[in-house]
C-alpha cells in the first residue's frame, strides 16, 4: 500500500490505508475528522461500457451521454467512442493511448456470442492489463494525458490572447488627435476600473479558496496494477456453475489477450514478467466482479447502469452496517458536491426512510441506499438494474438516438469526467478510527442484511449494529422463552439469528 498512502500523505488526505490480519485492507482516519469533511478522491484504474452503451461514453474520459452518442470512434473496431477530437488524439497516439494494442481483440470479442456479464468482465481484464502493459512502458495514464492535453489547450489560448493584445495598435500608434482618442481615452479608464475589479474578486475568490482549503480534498489517488492484485478475490467461493463457467471461458480469455500481446504480468513493482496462467485469469475475473463498481445514468426515473468500473483504493474500505463514511461517483448531475450536500442528502432520505420503514423492503434495494450515496457497487447492479437496462435501455433510447456532431460540444461543461468518486465523513470520526461504507441497504433488519453481505460478500458480519441487534434479538428470545417456560412452555432455538452457507 505504500505509493497509495504516500498519495495520501502528499496530498493531504486525512487517511491512510493499512493491512491487517483481522480486517485485511482498510481505511483509518489519521486524524480526528470532522463530519462533512472529504476524505479522498479516486478515479477508476479501469472501466468499460456494456455492449449496447458503446456509443454513449468516452473511452477515455469516461463522460457519459444521457441524451445520444457520441460521433468519434475507432474506426477499425467500432467498439470505442470518444467525446471530442480530443480524447480520440489520445486513445490513437501510440505513445500515449495505444488503443491499437487491443483494437483486434475488440473487434473479435464484438463477435463473440456470450452473456452480457461475461462480456464485460473479460473487457474490464483486458483494460486492466491493458494499463499494466502502459505502466511498464512508462506511458502517462488517461488521466493524466487528458490533463495534460488540456493544460495546453489553455496555454495556448492564453499565448493566442497575449499576442492578439500585442498586435492591437496603441494610441500613439494611431495618432491620437482625432475621435478615436477621447474613445480610447474612456477605453483607458474603463480598462483601469475592469482591472480594480478583476483585482477585487480575485482577492474574494482567494478567500473563499482559503474557507474551501480547510475542507479540499486534492487530486484523485491513482491506483497501480499491483493494487488490482491486493484486491479480494473469492474464487474459492464460487458455485459449480461459475466454476465450470469460468474454467470453460479461461481458456478463450487467454486467446484473446493472446491476440493484444497482454499474455505476462509481474506480480510486484519492477518483478520478473511471467506468463499468465488460466488460475490467474479466473482470480483476478473473481477479483474484478466482486470489487467493480457499477456506472449509472442517473437522469433516468430508475438509474440505468450502462457499465463497471474499478476503483481499488475505493475496495480497500471495509462495511459497516453503522458505517461513518458514504462515496459519491461523479455522474455529471452534480458539477461539485459539497460533504453539505451528502449529508443534506443523507438527512433528507433519513427522514424518507423513517415514513416508508414499515413497507420498505429488501427489493427496495436500488432505489434507496444506492440512490442515497449515489454509489453502487456492481454485484448489486447486475443482480438488478443491469439487466433490466438491457431490455428498457435498448429498445427506448438507443432506438431514438440523436446523434451528436463532432464540432458541438455535447455538453455544457465536462461534468461527470473520469467518474471521480469522492468519500465523505457522515459523522465525527476520531483519529485512529477504521472508516467504513454500507455496501447494502441499511435499512433492512438483521437477518436480511447479514444474509445480503454473505450471498454477494462472503463474509458473516459482525459490526457493532448487527452485534447490538443480535444481542438485542437473544435478549428478547430468551426473555419470551423464560417466560414461556414459566408458563410451562418449551424453550426455542435461536433459529435465524445466524444465517448459514
Ligand atoms: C471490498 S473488499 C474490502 C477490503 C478488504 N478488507 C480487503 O482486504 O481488500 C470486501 C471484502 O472485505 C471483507 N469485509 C469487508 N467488510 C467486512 C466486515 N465488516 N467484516 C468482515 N469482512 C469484511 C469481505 O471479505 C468482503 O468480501
Amino acid at each position: 500500500m505504500e505509493h497509495i498512502n504516500h498519495i495520501c500523505r502528499d496530498e493531504g488526505y486525512p487517511i491512510v490505508i493499512e493491512n491487517s490480519p483481522t480486517l485485511g485492507n482498510h481505511a483509518l482516519a489519521v486524524r480526528d475528522i470532522p463530519q462533512g469533511e472529504g476524505l479522498l478522491r479516486a478515479i477508476p484504474y479501469a472501466a468499460e461500457v456494456f455492449d449496447n452503451y458503446k456509443k454513449r461514453m468516452c473511452h477515455i474520459c469516461l463522460l457519459y451521454h444521457n441524451r445520444g452518442s457520441f460521433m468519434f470512434r475507432c474506426q477499425d473496431c467500432d467498439q470505442v467512442y470518444f467525446c471530442s477530437e480530443a480524447c480520440k488524439s489520445i486513445a490513437m497516439d501510440p505513445a500515449v493511448g495505444a488503443h491499437a494494442k487491443i483494437c483486434r481483440t475488440l473487434r473479435k470479442l464484438a463477435t463473440w456470442n456470450s452473456d452480457r456479464h461475461t462480456k464485460s468482465i473479460i473487457k474490464l481484464l483486458l483494460q486492466v492489463l491493458m494499463n499494466h502493459w502502459r505502466e511498464r512502458q512508462g506511458m502517462s495514464t488517461a488521466y493524466k494525458s487528458r490533463k495534460r492535453l488540456q493544460e495546453m489547450q489553455e496555454e495556448q489560448k492564453q499565448q493566442q490572447q497575449e499576442q492578439q493584445q500585442m498586435k492591437a495598435p496603441t494610441d500613439q500608434e494611431t495618432g491620437g488627435e482625432n475621435l478615436d482618442v477621447a474613445v480610447d481615452n474612456h477605453g483607458e479608464d474603463d480598462r483601469v476600473y475592469k482591472q480594480l475589479a478583476a483585482d477585487l474578486a480575485s482577492q474574494l475568490d482567494l478567500k473563499e479558496q482559503q474557507q474551501q482549503q480547510e475542507n479540499r480534498i486534492q487530486e484523485p489517488v491513482e491506483n497501480d496494477f499491483y493494487d488490482v492484485l491486493r484486491l479480494q478475490s473469492h474464487f474459492e467461493d464460487w458455485d459449480d456453475e461459475d466454476t465450470k463457467d469460468w474454467n470453460k471461458q479461461s481458456q478463450t480469455v487467454l486467446s484473446l489477450l493472446k491476440i493484444s500481446g497482454l499474455t505476462e504480468m509481474a506480480t510486484e513493482p519492477g518483478g520478473e514478467l511471467k506468463a499468465i496462467t488460466s488460475l490467474e485469469v479466473k482470480k483476478l475475473i473473481s477479483a474484478l466482479e466482486s470489487n467493480a463498481f457499477g456506472m449509472f445514468d442517473r437522469t433516468k426515473k430508475k438509474p440505468v447502469c450502462f457499465g463497471r468500473a474499478i476503483y481499488p483504493v475505493a475496495s480497500f474500505f471495509n462495511h459497516s452496517c453503522e458505517c461513518n463514511a458514504t462515496a459519491v461517483q461523479a455522474d455529471g448531475a452534480e458539477e461539485q458536491i459539497s460533504g453539505a450536500d451528502v449529508l443534506e442528502t443523507l438527512d433528507l432520505e433519513e427522514n424518507k426512510a423513517s415514513d416508508s420503514r414499515e413497507t420498505r423492503s429488501v427489493t427496495d434495494k436500488d432505489t434507496s441506499t444506492q440512490d442515497l450515496s449515489a454509489v453502487a457497487r456492481s454485484d448489486s447492479a447486475t443482480a438488478s438494474n443491469s439487466d433490466s437496462c438491457d431490455a428498457t435501455e435498448t429498445c427506448t433510447t438507443e432506438g431514438a438516438t440523436t446523434e451528436v456532431t463532432p464540432t458541438a460540444d455535447p455538453y455544457d461543461s465536462r461534468m461527470g469526467e473520469f467518474r471521480m468518486m469522492t468519500f465523505f465523513a457522515i459523522c465525527d470520526i476520531p483519529k485512529g478510527e477504521d472508516i467504513t461504507i454500507s455496501y447494502i441497504d441499511t435499512e433492512m433488519p438483521l437477518h436480511a442484511r447479514r444474509l445480503a453481505l454473505l450471498s454477494d460478500y462472503h463474509f458473516h458480519c459482525c459490526c457493532v449494529r448487527c452485534s447490538r441487534e443480535e444481542r438485542k434479538e437473544d435478549r428478547s428470545s430468551s426473555s419470551s422463552s423464560n417466560s414461556k417456560k414459566g408458563r410451562g412452555g418449551k424453550s426455542k432455538d435461536k433459529k435465524g439469528s445466524k444465517p448459514r452457507k
